[in-house]
């Protein structure tokens, strides 16, 4: 079996939203694909008004496969601070034509204002590992690992893209959707993320690469690339504007600064993947500011490496579940 589902970026590639289908008849929501978490939570009819603004509510009550698992909740809290908790359902979901049956879909009773202020955003299809699952008394699958079993292969794939539309496909590999040979590095997934070490980086065309292992974690649910201090210091010392700026949470530059050098990362065998210096520039300061926000920060304040949109719309990546490795390719 296999799926394939457009996935589409909202203002600044902040994230990414796919249409995902719950239910009997189907209720359709548009979630976000985190690799850095594994609960699928959706907003729900169990949800009070006032924390609702605009999103779809998926209703149990509506869908006549819904079962509900007494005594189960969930609770999950992100790196961001963000929280979401609420009761746990079995129904069908759909995913680009991929269906399982019998999946876990946790329906929120409570979210925090970050996720009340994201109008676009009906909850999360969390796609790193079970083993973080928050559902108790049991811990619940992920989407993708009770699909696993039925697919032509144990993958699934994320091409996100600058400003346009990307796909997610499961259970095969789309040779046409990327160039070169594909990169395959090992996963160590025992806290539950996509966790893999690059062996260093390198910036701008003509600089020389510093090899330097890079811990982290590839997370579609992140926005920016998170990297060690010493690497970000490599890569703003190359922008003549560059400041780091506690004022703003972190290194700004002038938005019209010509300096702003690509940057590359070692995936391994000497592959590199290039992020064009213009990814590199997330948005402005302030309204009317000249100076823009980096797309680039560091990491110290997470205490890994994160290997964001920014980075992961640079690349065609393999998630590997079934051989725990990640594939990078160019595109
Ligand atoms: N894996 C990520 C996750 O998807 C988001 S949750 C989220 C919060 C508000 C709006 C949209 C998504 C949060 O930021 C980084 C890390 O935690």
């Amino acid at each position: 079996d296999r799926g394939s589902v457009q996935n589409t970026p909202k203002s600044y590639d902040v994230e990414y939203l796919m249409p995902v289908s719950i239910g009997t008849p189907s209720q359709q929501l548009n979630l976000d694909l985190d690799t850095g978490s594994s609960d699928l939570w959706v907003f729900s009819t169990l949800l009070k008004e006032s924390m609702v603004n605009g999103q779809t509510l998926y209703d149990p009550n509506a869908s006549t496969t819904a079962d509900k698992m007494e005594g189960y909740t969930w609770k999950i809290t992100y790196g961001d601070q963000s929280y979401s908790s609420g009761d746990v359902y079995i129904d069908t979901v759909t995913i680009g034509d991929l269906t399982v049956s019998t999946q876990a879909v946790e329906a929120a009773k409570e979210v925090s204002e970050e996720f009340t202020a994201d109008s676009d955003n009906d909850g999360l299809v969390g796609l790193g590992f079970g083993i973080i699952n928050t559902a108790k008394p049991y811990k619940q699958k992920t989407f993708f690992e009770k699909a696993m079993p039925g697919l032509d292969s144990p993958v699934f794939t994320a091409d996100l893209k600058a400003g346009a539309p990307g796909r997610y496909n499961f259970g095969y590999i789309d040779d046409g959707a990327y160039s070169g040979n594909i990169t395959y590095v090992p996963v160590n997934s025992t806290d539950g993320f996509w966790r893999w070490v690059s062996p260093g980086f390198q910036v701008g065309s003509t600089g020389s690469f510093n090899s330097t292992r890079i811990h982290g974690i590839a997370d579609t649910g992140t926005t920016l690339l998170l990297l060690p201090d010493g690497v970000c210091e490599a890569f703003y010392s190359q922008i003549a504007s560059a400041e780091y700026e506690p004022s703003q949470g972190g290194y700004t530059f002038e938005c019209d600064d010509s300096t702003i050098p690509d940057f590359y990362f070692g995936t391994g065998n000497g592959q590199m993947i290039r992020i064009p210096g213009s990814y590199l520039s997330y948005s402005k300061t302030d309204t009317g500011s000249s100076r823009c926000f980096g797309g680039m920060q560091s990491d110290s304040g997470v205490g890994f490496t994160i290997w964001g949109d920014i980075a992961l719309k640079a690349a065609f990546v393999v998630f590997d579940q079934g051989n725990e490795q990640l594939g990078w390719a160019e595109k």
